[in-house]
């Protein structure tokens, strides 16, 4: 066949063909074909898109994800041939009817996902049959071991090397940014490798990048990190544990984060950069990933024996997740929050307390401090400037302009504020849908989209006294995420109606 007009211009690897010659060749829509470079003596394996009218038969475009490997050109002669399932896809169906997998089953469906070789509802399908079914120790630690093979790996030749994690789930949880340069500010290393958000509206390498680039290779994680103390980079960007990055892409769309995945994702990263002293920070209440502190414990032990398998000595925080740490949810909200502590306000309490708590968990396990004296020391070096300082170094050394400030970080100019229904004492606020309200006002893709929460449990509040403020950089956004507000009610205050059944119809 001949390669026709221009590569889709996208990463994913795919081939697409007419319906006659795929009737032809023996394959549906999904199937994998192998197409052949045979001069280059090169070939990828990719899922077939049929199309009646893109192109005419005989004719084939491919992703230029799969002519990164190919190598052809416009006009050039390809040869297709039906391939057969990729092995995985048992494993898989394994997994689906409860099974437990075998290192060399979770080998193959890595090594199927790195090279692109499952299509995305196969991914979808074992991230929801591990959702559903669970993984047990040993098969998360073979997860976690193939992960780590299958990307770059980073050797210090110093210790120990910090790392700083937390399961995530809910929302304004900004700590990274206050914790790494503490611990850096210290004197430790830690090179602290973050997803995007998965189940949130902002996980830190997006928040990171409203201050700076986050995409680098190991080698220059290394030298940032020997250079400024620490950095905050995107895991994804890397090569580092690039199946982690994928199983993510598939688990966003459903908010999802399946546990055996989770784990295995989060110490993936903190073995591929070679930390050996880890802190975890999970978040336990209502409408986060952890219902309570029990269930946290149990998680807890999860990830310290999966550090011990690992050779990585963790220690973990059960904080409390009933309610966004900080006030603000959205990316530039954060950022703002958290670089206003670091040039020295004082709260929100919250956001402070955990992120001394837990940098100062790492101080005492290195040694740093005496157990006791951790939190104390964590929040002199934030009072004294010197964690400020070495947030700008660890900007800087990541290309961003040092020179910023939390005053720089533009709020999306459509606002809305929600006001009290009645006046009273706000009970309970739902993580859950102020998370969705802030995705839906535009986080984290707009950076100035995300809200503000004037009201947390515990506070008094008016009649009409506004306890939310929704911010969006397009106005039919802000209506979608005024209409969800009005809707989920996230906020709930003392005596106030939640809702009426049967509900009351409008008359438009
Ligand atoms: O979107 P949800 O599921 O809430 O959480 C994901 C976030 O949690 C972790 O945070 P950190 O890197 O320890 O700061 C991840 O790296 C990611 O940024
Ligand atoms: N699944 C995950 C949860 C939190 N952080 C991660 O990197 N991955």
């Amino acid at each position: 066949m001949i390669l026709s007009s221009s590569l889709i211009d996208i990463a994913t690897v795919l081939v697409l063909l007419h319906a006659d010659d795929a009737r032809q060749i023996g394959v549906r829509e999904g199937d994998r074909v192998t197409i052949f470079n045979t001069p280059k003596g090169t070939s990828v394996r990719a899922p077939v898109v049929i199309t009646e009218t893109l192109i005419s038969p005989g004719h084939v475009t491919i992703s230029s994800g799969v002519n990164k490997r190919l190598q052809i050109m416009d006009g050039d002669h390809v040869e297709i041939r039906a391939s057969s399932r990729p092995a995985s896809i048992e494993f898989i169906r394994k997994k689906m009817d409860g099974g437990r997998l075998t290192r060399e089953e979770t080998a193959q469906i890595v090594e199927d996902m790195t090279k692109e070789v499952l299509s995305p509802s196969e991914i979808t399908a074992y991230i929801t049959a591990a959702y559903i079914n669970g993984l047990d120790m040993d098969e998360v630690e073979s997860l976690t071991r193939e992960m780590v093979a299958s990307g770059d790996r980073l050797t210090f030749n110093t210790r120990p090397i910090v790392d700083k994690h937390s399961i995530g789930g809910v929302p304004g949880n900004k700590i990274t940014l206050l914790v790494v340069p503490v611990i850096a500010a210290s004197g430790l290393l830690i090179p602290k490798t973050s997803s995007r958000a998965i189940t949130g509206a902002g996980g830190t390498a997006d928040l990171m990048e409203a201050l700076a680039p986050v995409t680098f290779t190991v080698q220059e994680i290394q030298q940032m990190t020997l250079k400024a103390g620490g950095v905050i980079v995107w895991g994804g960007a890397t090569n580092i544990a690039p199946a982690d990055d994928m199983i993510i892409t598939y688990e966003y769309p459903l908010k999802i984060d399946a546990r055996g995945q989770m784990l295995a994702s989060i110490m993936a990263k903190k073995m591929a950069v070679g930390s050996d002293t880890c802190v975890i920070d999970i978040p336990v209440g209502p409408g986060t990933k952890i219902p309570d502190e029990a269930e946290g414990r149990v998680l807890a032990g999860e990830l310290i024996e999966l550090g011990r398998r690992l050779g990585i000595r963790v220690e973990c925080a059960i904080t409390y997740g009933g309610a966004p740490v900080g006030r603000n949810i959205g990316v530039n909200l954060e950022v703002a929050e958290a670089l206003r502590i670091l040039e020295g306000d004082a709260g929100p309490n919250s956001l402070m307390q955990k992120s001394v708590a837990l940098a100062g968990m790492a101080l005492e396990m290195t040694g740093k401090t005496a157990y006791g004296f951790g939190a104390e020391a964590a929040m002199d070096l934030i009072r004294n400037g010197k964690a400020l300082a070495k947030m700008k170094d660890i900007i800087e050394v990541q290309g961003g302009d040092p020179k910023i400030t939390s005053a720089d970080l533009a709020f999306g100019s459509n606002v809305f504020d929600v006001p009290a229904p009645n006046d009273g004492y706000v009970v309970s606020v739902k993580n859950r849908d102020l998370i969705n309200i802030a995705r839906t006002a535009g986080s984290p893709a707009d950076h100035g989209a995300g809200l503000h929460l004037h009201k947390k449990p515990g506070e008094a509040v008016k009649k009409g006294e506004p306890i939310l403020t929704i911010y969006a950089e397009r106005g039919w956004r802000l209506q979608r995420a005024i209409e969800e507000a009005r809707v989920s009610m996230p906020v709930v205050v003392e005596g106030m109606l939640l809702d009426r059944v049967p509900p009351v119809r409008r008359v438009a």
